[in-house]
C-alpha cells in the first residue's frame, strides 16, 4: 500500500530531514508544493487535504493554522511544533512510554515531543512508575544542546562568521533563565511530575546533539534508592526497545578519555541513557540527536507506527 504524505514546512530544519528520509521510502508518495507557494494558505490547504498523512514542521502559529485547514477525516497529522503537545485530543508521540505505542498506531493526531522534554521524560517517568522517585520530587535538570534546535534563523546566526564573532557565539549560552521554557508543561504531564522541573538549557556552538542531565539525591528519595537501583529500574523499563538504550552502569568505557561526548548519537534515532553515581548522588544523562530522536527521527518513528511500517528508519545509523 502506498501513502500520500505532505510535509508542511519542508524547507525548514526538521522538515528537510524528514523529506530526505522519506524520499527514499518505496511506499511513500511525497506530495510536492512549489517552493514559492509554500506559504500560500490555499495551496497548503489543497495539499493538507489531499494527503493521507501530513507532517507539520512549522512554527506554532502556522501549525495551528494548518490543523484548522484540514477539513476531512482521512488526513492524519504528525505535528513537530509545541502546539497541542498537552492537548488531550492529541496523542503524545513517545512510543517508549508504556501504552503509548498502541495509542500512536491508531491515532489521527500525534505530537512529536520537544527535544529537551524527550530526555527528561524518558529518564524520570519509569522511576515515578516504580515508586523510586516521588511525584513531588524537586526535579532539576539541564541540557546542553547544539544550535540547530533553534531552527533556521538560529542556525543562520551560528553559521554566519560575522554574527558568530560579533555575538561571541563560540561561548556556550544559558537560556530560558526565567525558568519558563516551553517544554515544562509536557515534561510535567508525561513524566508524571506534580511540579515543573527547574530547567535551564545551554546552547553551544556545535550544530546538533543533546545531553539532558537529571541529578537525584538518594537521601531525598522515598526508598533511598541507590544509583544502581535507578539503573536497574531504567534498564528493565526499556528492555527490548530498539531506540532507547540504557548503557552499562557507571561505565567509564563509554566516556571519551573520561569525558562525555554529546554528539555520539548524531544522525541516528538512538537515545542512550547513562546512570552515574556514588553512595548519595545519582546522575542520569540522556544523550541523543536533537534532530534525530529529538525531532525528525521521532516524527518518522511515529509515522511508521501509524502507517503500519517497520518502526525503524534510515536515521537509525
Ligand atoms: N530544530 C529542532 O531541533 C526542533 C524543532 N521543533 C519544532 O518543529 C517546528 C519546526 O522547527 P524547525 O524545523 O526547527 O524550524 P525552521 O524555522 O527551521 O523551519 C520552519 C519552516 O516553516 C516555514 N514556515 C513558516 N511559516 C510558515 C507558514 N505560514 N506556512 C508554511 N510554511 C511556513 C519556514 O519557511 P522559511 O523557509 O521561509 O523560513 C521554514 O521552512 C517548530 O515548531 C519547532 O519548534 C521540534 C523539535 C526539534
Ligand atoms: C537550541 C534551542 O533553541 N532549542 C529549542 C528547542 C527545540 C525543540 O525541540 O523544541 P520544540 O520542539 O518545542 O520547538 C529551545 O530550547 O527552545
Amino acid at each position: 500500500m502506498t501513502y500520500s504524505v505532505f510535509i508542511d514546512g519542508q524547507e525548514g530544519t526538521t522538515g528537510l530531514r524528514i523529506y530526505e528520509d522519506l524520499s527514499k521510502h518505496a511506499d511513500i508518495n511525497l506530495l510536492q508544493i512549489d517552493s514559492d507557494k509554500r506559504k500560500h494558505t490555499e495551496e497548503r490547504s489543497k495539499f493538507l487535504n489531499e494527503a493521507d498523512l501530513v507532517f507539520l514542521c512549522l512554527p506554532d502559529a502556522a501549525a495551528t493554522e494548518a490543523v484548522a485547514l484540514i477539513k476531512n477525516e482521512k488526513t492524519r497529522i504528525i505535528n513537530a511544533s509545541t502546539a497541542f503537545r498537552t492537548d488531550p485530543d492529541w496523542v503524545y508521540g513517545l512510543p517508549e512510554l508504556k501504552q503509548q505505542r498502541e495509542q500512536i498506531r491508531s491515532a489521527a493526531k500525534v505530537s512529536v515531543p520537544g527535544c529537551h522534554a524527550t530526555g527528561l521524560i524518558l529518564a524520570i517517568r519509569p522511576l515515578i512508575e516504580a515508586g523510586i522517585v516521588q511525584q513531588d520530587y524537586p526535579v532539576t535538570c539541564y541540557s546542553i544542546t547544539g544550535y540547530s534546535g533553534a531552527g533556521k534563523s538560529g542556525i543562520a546566526e551560528y553559521e554566519n562568521p560575522a554574527i558568530f564573532a560579533a555575538k561571541n557565539l563560540n561561548a556556550p549560552r544559558h537560556y530560558a533563565l526565567q525558568l519558563n521554557h516551553k517544554h515544562l508543561p509536557e515534561m510535567m504531564m508525561f513524566a508524571g511530575l506534580q511540579y515543573a522541573p527547574l530547567f535551564t538549557p545551554i546552547k553551544a556552538s556545535f550544530a546538533q546533539g543533546i545531553a539532558m542531565s537529571v541529578p537525584l539525591v538518594n537521601r531525598m528519595l522515598p526508598k533511598r534508592a541507590s544509583a544502581k537501583d535507578v539503573h536497574v529500574a531504567l534498564a528493565a523499563y526499556y528492555e527490548g526497545e530498539r531506540f532507547v538504550h540504557v548503557m552499562p552502569y557507571d561505565s567509564e568505557a563509554y566516556l571519551d578519555e573520561g569525558e562525555f561526548l554529546i554528539t555520539a548519537c548524531n544522525h541516528t534515532n538512538r537515545l542512550e541513557i547513562f546512570v552515574f553515581g556514588n553512595d548519595d548522588q545519582i546522575n542520569i544523562i540522556a544523550r541523543y540527536d536533537n534532530l534525530g530522536k529529538g525531532a525528525s527521527g521521532a516524527a518518522i518513528q511515529n509515522m511508521n507506527l501509524m502507517l503500519g511500517f517497520e518502526e525503524g528508519n534510515s536515521l537509525v545509523g
